[in-house]
């Protein structure tokens, strides 16, 4: 379909015994940002290697950016990869490598800018090698958005950013998706996945366990409420499917201001680990 970027069907790969990808019908929309979530070995990363030609899949059929994924260059050029493993240039400075892979590129992004919209600026002209890991895998992100690709594949892309770098990069990735970039973005880190995803997909054991909006996903919306207030006695708590009732009713008996009122409902963690709980577990994830 034409408003599809990424749309699978079937989509099948097995090492030896293995299942790693098991029948996958997968369909992303161009604009879309799309977090893949799972445990270890749940096949994530054979997923978007399949999608980006690295690997042949068994069975199935996947259309990416409307064509089967190649080393054809009019495909590759309006694809980016930031893959898992790093680069490993490290006798060359940052502004050095991304200045050569724009070269690749039909249209790419202006070296320098692109160098600092991902916190480069001060180090592009150190060499790789001796860069820190978060900063090296910010060289890794350049490579991947310098092309000014339609389609970018992110591989757990902030493993060993500090806290700061992390928010940096969520609002590189946010105005990359404001642009109408089509995102894949695997992590394990269920904050990046809620903070920057449209919709968020949940393996194990190589199938789809789940898809949906980060607030729907599992049935969270409706999910009962845990509200608790301070009473004279301690804190109390209530399980509601009706939060809103209950606080009137609070209210009505405690006043205006419900001493340490607070509504929760389960958080998307929560209902992660309460979707993988419900799948067979395979020895790999202990
Ligand atoms: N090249 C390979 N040869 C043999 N088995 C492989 C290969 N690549 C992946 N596998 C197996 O396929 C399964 C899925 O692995 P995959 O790397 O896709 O999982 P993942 O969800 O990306 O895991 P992680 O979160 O650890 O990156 C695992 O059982 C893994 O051991």
């Amino acid at each position: 379909m034409a408003d599809l970027a990424i749309d699978t069907t079937g989509l099948s790969k097995r090492y030896g015994d293995r299942v790693a990808v098991d029948a996958l019908d997968l369909q992303v929309r161009h604009g879309e940002v799309l977090a893949l979530l799972g445990p270890n070995g749940a096949g994530k990363t054979t997923t978007v290697e399949m999608l980006e030609g690295y690997t042949t899949p068994d069975g199935g059929q996947m259309a990416v950016l409307g064509a089967a994924p190649s080393a054809r260059r009019s495909w590759l050029d309006r694809i980016g990869i930031v893959a898992q493993t790093s680069t490993g240039l490290g006798s060359l400075t940052a502004r050095e490598v991304v200045r050569s892979v724009a070269r690749s590129y039909s249209t790419p992004r202006d070296v320098g800018e692109t160098l600092d919209v991902v916190g480069l600026g001060e180090h592009a002209d150190k060499r790789i090698g001796s860069l820190s890991g978060g900063l090296r895998r910010r060289v890794d992100v350049a490579l991947g958005i310098i092309g000014a690709p339609e389609l970018l594949f992110l591989d757990e892309p902030t493993t060993g950013f500090d806290p700061e770098a992390r928010r940096a990069f969520w609002e590189l990735i946010a105005g990359l998706a404001r642009d109408g970039t089509t995102i894949l973005l695997t992590t394990h880190y269920l904050e990046e996945a809620e903070h920057l995803a449209d919709r968020v997909a949940v393996m194990a054991n190589g199938r789809l366990v789940a898809l949906d909006t980060p607030q729907a996903l599992g049935g969270r919306e409706a999910a009962v409420a845990t509200v608790s207030w301070h009473a004279a006695d301690g804190v109390r708590e209530e399980q509601t499917s009706t939060p809103t009732a209950t606080v009137r009713r609070l209210q009505e008996q405690l006043g205006a201001e419900v001493p340490g009122l607070q509504v929760r409902r389960p958080s998307l963690e929560d209902t992660y680990l309460r979707l993988i709980a419900a799948t067979t577990p395979t020895r790999e994830e202990f």
